[in-house]
């Protein structure tokens, strides 16, 4: 029997516990067990023998026990004596000693320094947006996280922000590119850019290829600049906020930092006819085929894929010798839409598999899920592009990567210029279009197989997707969503 209490041999209850525990031990291991109606009888006798033990409580050993080792003792004293054995604390918690500031000494304390926010208040800009959001479907738009008062520029026409801090909901959709910097990929450098916009609450992105923005020489094609990147934001918009946020031109190094200035993207010469207008993709989000590397779908190998086209050399003609060529570096820009599953969201495109499993294609389960086919729409991206300084006049028209025809009529309905269609064929589609012609397929990238992961950009890399699944996949894309590509069986 553990004492727990104190240990005092000239201490009465000490005395009495142990008389307690020794009679308890004793009648335990007795050879007549203490029946329960002996020891009723006990209790009502009130007899010390198996008097509880609980009666005097320490509570430090309270507040160990019930911490689990968590808590300790000196824990237990700060949190509930805080003062005790701290002589300067003495009387700290006596308000009988209290005295009021002497107001003189007040005057003379210096004022402490207050941070100003530069954002309106919260209220101030929850009104706003409310009086600003188009409709009521709209999601509440991106707020200016960067704390750097803008004047926001919109695609088309101007318009001064409200509020600084605030990109405003109009009628007139904005997008902003609010910071780029440069990547390096297996397929080159890409310039990332992250766009805020007025119309839905989500960062797409825009992956520019044209690493000859990187070098200080004078290029034959215009730089692939984001407008709003390159505007001034505000009169106090310093240098440091310029290039930290990405408006830099040439390469950024710690010897090297210059803060582009609005007109960058027109010091370029006119493009030469004898250029190709830039390589575009509007690439909407797929977590499972571009992350994890699912073969359902050839989204991933896509992104790849586009990225790896875009950033190919291109030779032209030169411009001093038309006898001679010159190569340039290739250039172009995968517009990434948070779009994913065709607009339905990873939540119904997962439940769409279930339905696809049970045998229904993917236009049908997304129907049985009360979805469209397609949910998708592409003002932002067109906008986008726009911002970028292509696909609208007096700018590049702009070559597009698709099969998809409502794709590329979405973009020219938003005024998109586009001069051609570059299809996009299915890596492992490619391979088996080759060995069936003979290997003769001119100009044509053949792919090795599935074991070309290690360079590329996503989860698939340089490899391909194959397989049952991805083949209904494709097919059902041709077969009822009118996708421009050549079946495998047709050829
Ligand atoms: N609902 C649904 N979405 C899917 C499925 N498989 C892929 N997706 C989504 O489909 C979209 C693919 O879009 P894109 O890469 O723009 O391609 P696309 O519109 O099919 O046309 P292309 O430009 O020809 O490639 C992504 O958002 C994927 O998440 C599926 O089975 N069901």
């Amino acid at each position: 029997m553990a004492h727990l209490h104190h240990d005092d041999p000239s201490c009465s209850c000490c005395i009495e516990h142990s008389l307690a525990d020794l009679a308890l031990l004793d009648a335990l291991t007795a050879p007549d067990l203490p029946s329960a109606a002996d020891l009723n009888l006990a209790a009502k006798k009130k007899q010390h023998a198996y008097k509880r033990r609980d009666a005097d409580l320490d509570p430090l050993l309270l507040a160990a026990a019930a911490s689990y080792g968590s808590v300790t003792r000196n824990h237990y004293t700060h949190d509930f004596f805080p003062a005790v054995g701290d002589p300067r604390s003495e009387g700290a918690y006596d308000w009988t000693k209290w005295q009021p500031e002497d107001p003189a000494a007040r005057q003379e304390r210096r004022p402490r320094l207050k941070y100003v926010s530069r954002q309106g208040p919260r209220s101030q800009k929850k009104q706003e947006t409310k009086e600003n959001t188009p409709s009521a479907d709209a999601a509440e738009p991106l707020r200016d996280s960067c704390n750097i008062a803008t004047s926001s520029t919109t695609t088309s026409a101007s318009t001064s922000s409200t509020q600084p801090g605030l990109l405003p909901a109009s009628a007139e959709l904005q997008v902003k590119c609010m910071a780029r910097t440069r990547v390096p990929t297996p397929h080159g450098p890409v310039f990332l850019h992250l766009y805020h916009n007025s119309k839905d609450n989500k960062e797409h992105l825009a992956m520019v290829v044209d690493p000859a923005q990187l070098e200080d020489t004078p290029q034959l094609a215009p730089p692939i600049r984001s407008r709003t990147l390159d505007a001034v934001w505000s009169d106090s918009e310093t240098e440091a906020e310029r290039i930290t946020r990405g408006a830099y031109v040439g390469r950024l190094s710690a010897h090297s930092q210059r803060p582009s200035r609005p007109a960058d993207q027109s010091a370029c010469p006119p493009t030469l006819d004898t250029i190709p207008s830039p390589l575009i993709r509007i690439h909407s989000e797929c977590f499972t085929g571009e992350t994890i590397g699912s073969m359902r779908c050839d989204c991933g190998e896509q992104l790849d894929e586009a990225i790896r086209q875009i950033a190919q050399p291109i030779t032209i003609p030169s411009p001093t010798d038309p006898a001679q060529t010159v190569t340039i570096p290739g250039r172009g820009a995968v517009v990434y839409l948070r779009q994913e599953g065709r607009g339905i969201g990873l939540l119904s495109k997962i439940r769409a598999y279930n339905l696809q499993d049970l045998g229904h294609d993917t236009v049908t389960a997304n129907l049985m899920l009360g979805h469209g086919a397609d949910e998708r729409g592409y003002a932002i991206a067109a906008a986008i592009v726009r911002d970028l300084g292509m696909g609208t006049d007096g700018m590049e028209g702009v070559r597009l990567l698709t099969n998809n025809p409502d794709k590329m009529r979405a973009l020219e309905e938003e005024g998109i210029r586009i001069v051609e269609r570059v299809p996009m064929v299915p890596r492992s589609w490619q391979r088996i279009q080759h060995a069936k012609l003979g290997g003769d397929s001119a100009g044509v990238h053949v792919h090795d197989g599935a074991d070309e992961r290690e360079g590329g950009v996503t989860m698939i890399g340089h490899g391909e997707v194959y397989g049952d699944d991805l083949d209904k996949y494709l097919r059902t894309k041709v077969l009822r969503m009118g996708h421009m590509l050549p079946l495998l069986s047709d050829l």
